[in-house]
């Protein structure tokens, strides 16, 4: 079974992405490939939902932020794209309010993980915007900060509004915080459709490319549990993991009980609840600089007991 690809444009209020979103559509029409869009706007009326064909499976999350109020709408709207519409890929334009991990953390759901495969996360930069930040409150400036740190690929955006000098200086800036995504200079957004094709999994999805090596960035990894395991062995395997591990979520069967628990971790607090029939057993990671391979290892010791 193919994998849905999943691309998400993140970005501040105004920077860009839903430009960059219709000229990607535009682009994925010309290759013929089914694509769909998931829309998050903050406030209850989307504005930008106009910049979709009506044949393109459009699912808007209104009336919150993905990464807060509406996570389970969210789940439920991909899975529901997942089964129904079955696309190549899915565009996610996440509200310029959303920090990255949140984001993936709504995406990465353990019913469908290994179901799809998150290609990347789009920034989109306003030029002018970043060069005047220091106007801006310092969690707003700290946010711009998270966008582009854990970009694959960063769009310098706006750059008809800045001068060479200018231009010079944010490349410099940005690519000070983030030297492993490309960053790229763009007036409205416009960026050759191979560099999107070329984001391959940097984010890795699979448990088999969890053997490449350390990611020395943002990644989520799936691990699938076999059998049933032992609750303090795994208690004790969590609270040696690294606290770049943000969040990790899923289905764990415990050797004395009958079904699985939904298991949520996040920054170290660990929260189980029973459920009464059988679930998947997948468990998502995502963490910063994990040697996902060591993990697996662990994981996997924790089965053979
Ligand atoms: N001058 C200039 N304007 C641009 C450029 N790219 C986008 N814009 C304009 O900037 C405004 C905001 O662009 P959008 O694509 O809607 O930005 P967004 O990030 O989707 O905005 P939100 O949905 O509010 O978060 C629009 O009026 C665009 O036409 C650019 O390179 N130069």
């Amino acid at each position: 079974m193919n994998k849905t690809e999943i691309y998400i444009l993140s970005g501040f209020l105004g920077s860009g992405k839903t430009t960059l979103l219709k000229q990607l559509l535009t682009e994925e029409k010309k290759q013929n490939r089914k694509v769909a869009v998931m829309m998050n706007e903050l406030g209850k009326v989307s504005i930008d939902s106009d910049a979709v064909d009506e044949d393109i499976p459009l699912k808007e999350l209104l009336d919150g932020c993905i990464c807060c109020t509406i996570q389970d709408k969210l789940e439920s709207q991909l899975q529901g794209l997942l089964v129904i519409d079955k696309p190549d890929a899915i565009y996610i334009e996440a509200t310029g309010a959303a920090h990255p991990v949140e984001v993936l953390d709504a995406v990465m759901s353990p019913l469908f993980a290994d179901r799809i495969e998150v290609k990347g996360i789009i920034s989109v930069v306003d030029g002018k915007r970043w060069l005047n930040r220091h106007s801006l409150s310092p969690q707003v400036q700290q946010l711009l900060i998270e966008q582009i740190r854990h970009a694959d690929l960063i769009l310098l955006n706006k750059t008809d509004e800045l001068t060479d000098g200018e231009q010079s200086k944010l490349t410099m800036e940005i690519q000070a915080l983030n030297s492993h995504a490309f960053s790229i200079l763009t007036t409205f957004a416009k960026v050759p459709m191979q560099q999107i094709k070329r984001l391959s999994s940097s984010i890795k999805t699979d448990r088999a490319q969890a053997h490449v090596s350390t990611d020395l960035k943002l990644s989520t990894y799936v691990y699938q549990f076999k059998q049933a395991i032992g609750q303090m062995e795994f208690e004790s395997f969590l609270r040696k993991l690294p606290d770049t591990i943000y969040r990790i979520k899923g289905y764990v069967k415990f050797h004395s009980a009958e079904f699985p628990s939904l298991f949520q971790y996040s920054y170290g607090m660990p929260l189980y609840m029973k459920e009464n029939m059988n679930m998947p057993l997948n468990m998502v990671f995502i963490g910063e600089n994990i040697d996902w391979k060591q993990v697996e290892e662990e994981l996997h010791a924790l089965e053979a007991r």
